[in-house]
């Protein structure tokens, strides 16, 4: 079951408690039931479900519960709060320092994708300022050297190496020195692959780690080796100090939840997830948003981030104000589209949308669904000004669906078909009503002197008293007033209340 799955999974078990007209002990049991099933399938250790599946109880007390409070919401938000959990060692990872001189050696099994991920993760950071340097202490595995290099060239940043030198030790020590005389700023060292038995290669891979004094070690694994994962994460923590995971093959039948595993056994956070074999598939994990994402919750804050980046400034205040207005029309969905056709990686911005999980938009599949979005465009562009600005895909009858249907030379099923997403869509976004915009001129002075990391740190920092303004009355009411809110925030960490509210599986 790959990671996208499993998020689907749990997203119907949770929906189906919710349709239950009353939540007792045996419609919650069945849901866990579910839920436990799920993480099993994905190969995350049964004690870490265990230990889930008794936390959420504990939280989820249904007789302490009053009849007024809202059951599914405190379930729902006890089952994200825990996967968060899981995923979360509860301490942040070593960060490196522009201008600073810092070490960063990688470490993992044979055939990780160590090599590939340090070159992503040094393309990575010299697009945001740094200065990498690449230094190859795998002296075990015939070509590891010209592989870095060639991967170093194509990302034109220097590294060191040998083809005679048989002392990864030797290399590693003299490559670290000579990039901090020449003042790069983020040194990575490559290291051999490792098999868990092989004692001796463990020895050497601690012999570098003692050279070179190393800021940061990231543990490198591949996303599908499932249950073995413990283990194996294990065995390197005990050798070196790892501080960080990057799970790597993402994009493929990785189960992913092997990954959970990994942060427990090395109370160190992943990092990155590789989504490719190219430098520039690699992507930045952080727990709550991806846990949002994996439930088809929307990334709030990433959305923002993805609005600001790509919509045209003088296109937002227009964008938010229909949506506070809770006028989710065909044209806006149109305009959506068009904007997300325009913003790249479709599957990643797809699944930043509230109501749109990574299920719908699976990687490998983006060019079934782009077509998609096209042809539900097509059919758009044969509907009048009237249908388009209307809320009320009820004045869609058989004579409409035809004329629309003939006139984009598609099928009456397929137009019904774009409809009911548009139904579907315009259901979940229909919880941004009431929410309060900057005024006019507010937001393009907003946008002008801040870029997207301001804008997701804005959403970061504020506190309750600055969330209730944004809110919808009845939203509030419904989550218990201010108290409710502030209780909720310090639970969630403020940073993904936006995505967690909003978004299309919260309340019910
Ligand atoms: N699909 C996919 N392939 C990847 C990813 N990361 C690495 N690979 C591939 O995995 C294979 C092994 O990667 P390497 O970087 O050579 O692995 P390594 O851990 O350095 O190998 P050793 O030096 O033998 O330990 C290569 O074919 C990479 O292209 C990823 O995120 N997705």
């Amino acid at each position: 079951m790959v990671l996208a799955e499993l998020g689907g999974s749990i997203s119907r078990a949770l929906q189906k408690m919710s349709n239950a007209t009353i939540i007792d002990e045996k419609v919650l049991g069945e849901c866990l039931n579910e839920i436990t099933r799920a993480l099993m399938q994905s190969d995350v250790k049964f004690e870490m479900i265990r230990d889930m599946m008794a936390n959420i109880k504990r939280i989820v007390n249904l007789e302490d519960l009053a009849a007024g409070h809202n059951k599914r919401r405190i379930i729902q938000q006890a089952v994200f709060n825990e996967l968060c959990k899981m995923m979360d060692p509860g301490k942040p990872s070593f960060t490196p320092k522009k201008g600073k001189s810092c070490v960063v050696m990688f470490v993992g099994l044979q055939g990780s994708g160590k090599t590939t991920t340090c070159t992503k993760y040094a393309y990575y950071n010299q697009k945001k300022g740094f200065k990498p340097a690449l230094v190859c202490a795998d002296t075990f595995r015939a070509g590891a050297f010209d592989q870095l290099k060639q991967n170093a060239t194509k990302a034109k940043i220097p590294f060191y190496g040998s083809y005679m030198e048989s002392d990864p030790v030797k290399i590693a020590a003299e490559g670290v020195e000579r990039f901090k005389k020449e003042n790069n700023d983020l040194i990575i060292v490559d290291t051999s692959g490792r098999h868990m038995q092989e004692a001796a290669l463990f020895e050497e891979m601690r012999q570098v780690s003692e050279a070179t004094k190393p800021d940061l070690v990231i543990f490198v694994m591949d996303g599908s080796i499932g249950q073995m994962a413990f283990a194996q994460s294990q065995a390197f923590k005990q050798s070196v100090p790892v501080g960080a995971v990057i799970v790597t093959k993402m994009d493929g039948h990785a189960k992913g939840g092997g990954a959970l595993s990994a942060v427990a056994a090395t109370k160190s956070p992943v990092i990155f997830i590789g989504t490719g074999e190219h430098m520039d598939e690699f992507e930045v994990f952080d727990v709550k948003p991806f846990v949002s994402r994996l439930l088809g919750m929307g990334d709030w804050s990433g959305f923002m981030d993805k609005i600001q980046e790509v919509v045209p400034t003088d296109q937002q205040p227009e964008l938010l104000q229909k949506l506070s207005e809770g006028s989710f029309t065909l044209r806006l969905m149109y305009e959506q589209f068009q904007n997300i056709l325009k913003m790249g990686p479709i599957g990643q911005v797809f699944s930043m949308l509230p109501g749109f999980s990574a299920e719908v938009m699976p990687k490998g599949h983006e060019k079934e669904s782009q077509a998609k979005l096209k042809r539900y465009m097509t059919m758009m562009d044969s509907m009048t000004n009237a249908e388009l600005d209307s809320t009320n895909p009820k004045i869609f009858n058989d004579s409409r669906a035809l004329r629309i249907a003939r006139g984009s030379g598609r099928s009456i099923r397929d137009v019904m078909e774009m409809l009911e997403e548009y139904k579907r869509l315009s259901k979940i976004w229909s919880k941004m009503k009431g929410l309060k915009i900057p005024k006019k001129g507010e937001m393009s002075a907003l946008s002008r002197n801040m870029n997207a990391q301001h804008m997701s740190a804005l959403s970061r920092n504020m506190n309750a008293q600055h969330m209730s303004k944004f809110l919808p009355p009845q939203m509030l009411k419904l989550i218990g007033g201010m108290e409710g809110l502030q209780s909720l925030m310090k639970q969630m960490g403020s940073k993904d209340m936006m995505g967690g509210m909003f978004g299309g599986g919260g309340d019910k």
